[in-house]
């Protein structure tokens, strides 16, 4: 009897639980079909790309990534712009250079790079920020100008990048010398390695006085983890879910990204003890920049750093050294393509004082064209995105475009870069010489981002690449063992294989 009653009750909850389960699903289509056509022509006269029923371009998104959903979009916005829903978001690519400017000039209010942390958006930075923190990338407030001032003194001023040559050029010699462990010769596996193993090890020692930071490959493993995390849309369906089950506090990680957070922390930990040593035993001599950048911000001579600083202790374990490596790399690869503008480029190199901080900073015409031609070609930041924050009109698209809060508008700096519209018929072509004299006004060259939060850097990356490839160059003959890389679009813009090389110092 009791059994039978238990019975009947345990078929009545499941059925009651399935009945529950199937009504909260219908629901939640009904819902989401009931957005998609209010949301249907929300930018009238604007092409848009047609995904399947309900979930828009989600599909293309979870199988290929963004920049492939990226390049759809721009192949249909014949006028610059087109868009298309991933579920009940609006995704936007502006892919005109005046637009880009306008969207790019956009004040926080109107857009910024997470958008309102209310809203459920696919902002890489939102995942960013659950994995390392606050940085200077979802900094939004008056504080922030503050912050880029600091950043901008310490990297991007001729003063301070003199200061830095030094060490510079020291680490450079190291790790060139590193490649043939003093023999004459060496067969590389892959060069984007050791670019970024010197540009961690620059790091290491700038910010802290340790150029070992990249020994063991822990920065080097931790920075792609986060990487290809940031760039991937799971980590956000995934967190998501949770924050829908409760599982997980708005904006907080989930295990796993706690788990890896405590990786970096670890790693940031072991550096802040070698500052720490390094003032210790040395209390006269020049500061470290994470010091600087702490002092700039309101932190003292020793001790706890500013917030600033500390953020900044987790944004340079991720980010910085793919960058400079890829630049390196990429250089590389064309150089060894382009013998001609390698000669010339070594025409220039030996014609020059390359131990003398002005001349490799501002007196090698040829050099600088060639890493800007390298970073027009090859952008490592391919694309960014902004999120709207208040409705706002693009006024320079040919038909009024309104913009509504919680949009999401993709740049690609690759397609200015690269389009013929802009560069002409050898657009897709590695020719420095159309950067010598400077470049026309009209032609959209951001490999460094535009406006209010441009790159923060870039004057010292520049001046990394440059001293580490003349150093190179200068070492050793450098021969690119293939000569088919071709560009990966994931988070950043990668070679697709590695890139052997043989190097032979020169006679
Ligand atoms: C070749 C090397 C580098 C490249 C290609 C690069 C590229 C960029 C780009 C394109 C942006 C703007 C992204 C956007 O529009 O959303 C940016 C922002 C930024 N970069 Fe760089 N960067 C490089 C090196 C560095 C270095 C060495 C630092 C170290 C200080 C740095 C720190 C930053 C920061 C903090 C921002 C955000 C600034 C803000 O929002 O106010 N970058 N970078």
């Amino acid at each position: 009897m009791i059994l039978d009653a238990l019975h009947k009750f345990v078929v009545d909850m499941a059925l009651s639980v399935v009945v529950t389960t199937a009504a909260g699903l219908l629901m939640l289509l009904g819902f989401l079909t009931f957005k998609l056509v209010s949301s249907d022509n929300v930018l009238p006269g604007v092409p848009k790309l047609e995904g399947v029923p309900i979930l828009g371009a989600m599909p293309i998104y979870l199988k290929h990534g963004m920049p492939q959903l990226l390049s759809k979009l721009i192949a249909i916005g014949d006028d610059g712009i087109s868009y298309v829903n991933v579920v009940n978001n609006v995704l936007v690519s502006v892919h005109d250079p005046v637009m880009v400017r306008e969207v790019l000039a956009y004040p926080e209010e109107i857009a910024s790079r997470e958008g309102d942390p209310g809203r459920m958006a696919w902002s890489p930075f939102r995942t960013l920020r659950r994995l390392i923190g606050n940085s200077l990338f979802n900094e939004v407030g008056p504080e922030t100008s503050h912050q880029r001032n600091a950043f901008i003194h310490e990297f991007n001023s001729a003063r301070s990048n003199s200061k830095k040559f030094d060490t510079i050029t020291k680490i450079a010699t190291m790790h060139a010398n590193a490649l043939t462990g003093g023999g004459s010769t060496a067969e590389v596996d892959d060069i984007r390695y050791f670019a970024d193993n010197f540009a961690i090890a620059l790091w290491g020692e700038t910010l802290y006085g340790n150029s070992n930071h990249h020994v063991g490959g822990h920065v080097l493993s931790l920075s792609e983890t986060i990487l290809t995390l940031a760039g991937n849309p799971w980590p956000l369906v995934w967190y998501s879910f949770q924050l829908y089950l409760k599982l997980v506090a708005p904006g907080e990680p989930t295990r796993s990204e706690a788990k890896l957070r405590a990786r970096v922390a670890n790693v940031v930990q072991r550096n802040i003890g070698i500052l720490e040593e390094y003032e210790y035993s040395n209390p006269d001599a020049p500061l470290k920049t994470i010091r600087n950048l702490s002092i700039m911000t309101g932190g003292g001579r020793t001790g706890p750093l500013s917030k600033l600083a500390s953020e900044f202790t987790n944004l340079n374990v991720f980010s910085g050294h793919h960058s400079i490596g890829l630049n390196v790399t990429w250089l590389l690869i064309e150089l060894d393509k382009h013998p001609e503008c390698l000669a010339k480029l070594m025409a220039e190199i030996n014609s020059v004082d390359t131990t003398d901080f002005t001349n490799v900073n501002s007196k090698m015409p040829y050099l600088d064209a060639v890493i800007m031609e390298i970073n027009r070609l090859h952008p490592t930041v391919h694309a960014t995105l902004r999120v709207i924050n208040r409705e706002t009109t693009l006024a320079s698209s040919k038909k009024p475009v309104v913009l509504k809060p919680g949009m999401l508008i993709y740049l690609s700096y690759l397609h200015l870069h690269t389009s013929q519209k802009f560069w002409g018929f050898d657009a897709g072509e590695f020719v420095p010489e159309r950067f010598l004299g400077g470049y026309k006004k009209d032609q959209p060259f951001m490999p460094f981002g535009y406006g209010p939060r441009n790159c923060v850097g870039y004057k010292f990356a520049i001046l990394a690449v440059k001293v580490y490839l003349v150093t190179l160059l200068k070492t050793y003959q450098v021969e690119v063992r293939d000569h088919d890389h071709e560009m990966k679009l994931g988070t950043l813009l990668e070679p697709t294989k590695p890139v052997a090389v043989k190097v032979s110092c020169h006679s």
